[in-house]
């Protein structure tokens, strides 16, 4: 008998899923393109479970049962073609490849179509929760066919996090349902991780508390509401001292974010879907200019802020009020780009399956996904989660603190792009008529693009260079 799945590409994530598989009694073949990783993997975990280490692909393959399960863990792009390109020639009917990285769902479309023609089963697969949850439990998005899935299935909800006895794998949906729905995962972990940067950056600059304190008060968030491995992460960055100095590490931590891609991608869709997705966006311009250091230090020398000026009393309640309430929105956005993905790709994707399998495993991991999987629960066919009664009353109840919070950020000339994008999506979306009525006048005025009437059915223009008759543009 040989193993019943293989992972190649055995950096953090890989040798972390192979471990995580093995750990759980599936025989597991190992391999990677440089033969050190497979090595370190043997040496130091070879005993925690059955592993077949291979330094060919050939081996690595000829070592699985039939048919092949097997796992490529490598960079996304470039990397993840030039590992199908060498396994397919190895490869018969009916074997499965299984993409656990973060590749671009159009890339996953095209590989699937393609690997299909030859016999081949492909599934791209979202696998979040960092190194750590790769070996204790990630949350597991695959897409591709039912008949990809069902052979593989057993192995990948068992690995998974669980939470209540129910694991966080699950069949998203056909082609590249499985990576969209992680990339989307990744956008709204930028526009979380963006809104804690601002709720820390308003307590440092406008509540003037250091580090420390601020770890404490994230401490104290995470019994609440706002519980989950971000908020709880961020107590334990904030708390932390760098050895060499002494000080906060956060203070020594050089202030450019960088990014992979995800979250730049998500944005993109999400225009392409023509889906407001405010908060994700915001935080991926936030990592741009934040990367723009040297034209931010030559700015803070010469463009003036306001002058003066403090928190109001009960600052940090109301920060971490808007920051609920920012993140609810946030949330909502999401969740709504992947019902409309979901609908342009045909691919039946159940957002109430996602905040199952997002409650434990990933990053964005938190109370907060029980929530939102009880108002799909609720309404199956919701559009907007601030349509839900429970997320309505959370941020109307919080919408006087965030309220606050933006208008004291904007007096004390403090950033909170997310926060107040979030604000103003919600303002926007609670209006019954906005002025997107001027919007479309000024269009037929310039380009006799025509409108619509609220008082009567068919398409309309004004001769604005004439004698400014209304005419039927039907
Ligand atoms: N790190 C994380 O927290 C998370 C990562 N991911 C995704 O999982 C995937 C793996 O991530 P990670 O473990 O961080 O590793 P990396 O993204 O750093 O990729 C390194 C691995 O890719 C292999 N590789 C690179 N180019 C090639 C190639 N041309 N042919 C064969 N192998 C190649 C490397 O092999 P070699 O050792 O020979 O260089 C190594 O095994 C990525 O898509 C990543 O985006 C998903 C969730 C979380
Ligand atoms: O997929 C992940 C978690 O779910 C990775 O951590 C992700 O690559 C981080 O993205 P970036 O480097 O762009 O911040």
């Amino acid at each position: 008998m040989g193993s019943q799945i293989g992972v190649t590409g055995l950096a953090v994530m890989g040798q972390n899923l192979a471990r995580n598989i093995a750990r759980h009694g599936f025989p597991v073949a190992v391999h990677n393109r440089s033969e050190s990783r497979t090595k370190h993997l043997i040496e130091r975990y070879g005993d925690e479970g059955d592993f077949t280490p291979a330094t060919s692909l050939e081996d690595f393959v000829a070592s699985l049962d039939r048919p092949r399960r097997i796992v490529i863990m490598v960079k996304a792009g470039g990397p993840v073609d030039a590992v199908i390109d060498e396994l397919v020639p190895l490869l018969d009917k009916g074997d499965i490849l299984i993409d656990g990285g973060n590749s671009h769902f159009e890339d996953t479309r095209r590989r699937e179509k393609a690997l299909a023609e030859r016999g081949l089963h492909f599934l791209g697969t979202g696998v979040s929760g960092g190194e750590e949850g790769a070996l204790n439990g990630p949350s597991i998005m695959p897409g591709g066919p039912d008949d990809a899935y069902a052979p593989v299935a057993e192995i990948l909800t068992t690995i998974a996090a669980q939470v209540d006895g129910t694991p966080c794998a699950a069949h998203i949906g056909p082609d590249g349902a499985g990576h969209y729905v992680k990339m989307a995962h990744n956008g709204i972990e930028y526009a979380d991780m963006q809104l804690i940067a601002e709720a820390y950056d308003l307590l440092t600059s406008a509540a003037g508390l250091s580090a420390p304190e601020i770890g404490q008060i994230f401490r104290q968030w995470n019994e609440g509401d706002l519980e989950s491995f971000l908020i709880e992460t961020t107590a334990t960055v904030l708390g932390h001292t760098d050895a060499a100095t002494g000080r906060p590490l956060v203070d020594v931590i050089l202030d450019e974010a960088e990014q992979k891609g995800t979250g730049r991608w998500t944005a993109q869709s999400a225009l392409e879907l023509g889906v407001p997705v405010t908060a994700i966006t915001e935080a991926v311009y936030a990592r741009a200019l934040s990367a723009r250091k040297d034209q931010r230090t030559r700015a803070s020398a010469i463009l003036p802020g306001p002058s003066g000026g403090s928190a109001p009393d009960g600052f940090v309640d109301a920060v971490r009020d808007a920051l609920y309430a920012s993140k609810v929105v946030a949330y909502a956005q999401g969740f709504e780009q992947m019902r409309a993905a979901s609908d342009e790709y045909d691919w039946n994707v159940d957002p109430g399956t996602l905040a199952t399998i997002w409650r434990g495993g990933c990053i964005i991991r938190a109370r907060f996904l029980d929530r939102i999987k009880e108002a799909y629960e609720r309404s199956p066919e919701l559009p907007n989660l601030l349509l839900d009664d429970y997320f309505r009353d959370a941020v109307a109840n919080a919408q006087d603190a965030w309220r606050k919070v933006v208008h004291t950020a904007v007096d004390l000339g403090v950033p909170t792009p997310a926060f107040s994008a979030s604000l103003a999506y919600y303002d926007g979306f609670r209006r019954e008529r906005g002025p997107a009525s001027l919007i479309q006048g000024l269009r037929d005025f310039f380009g006799a693009h025509t409108y619509r009437r609220v008082d009567r059915e068919g398409v309309f223009h004004t001769l604005w260079s004439e004698d400014r008759r209304e005419v039927s543009a039907d």
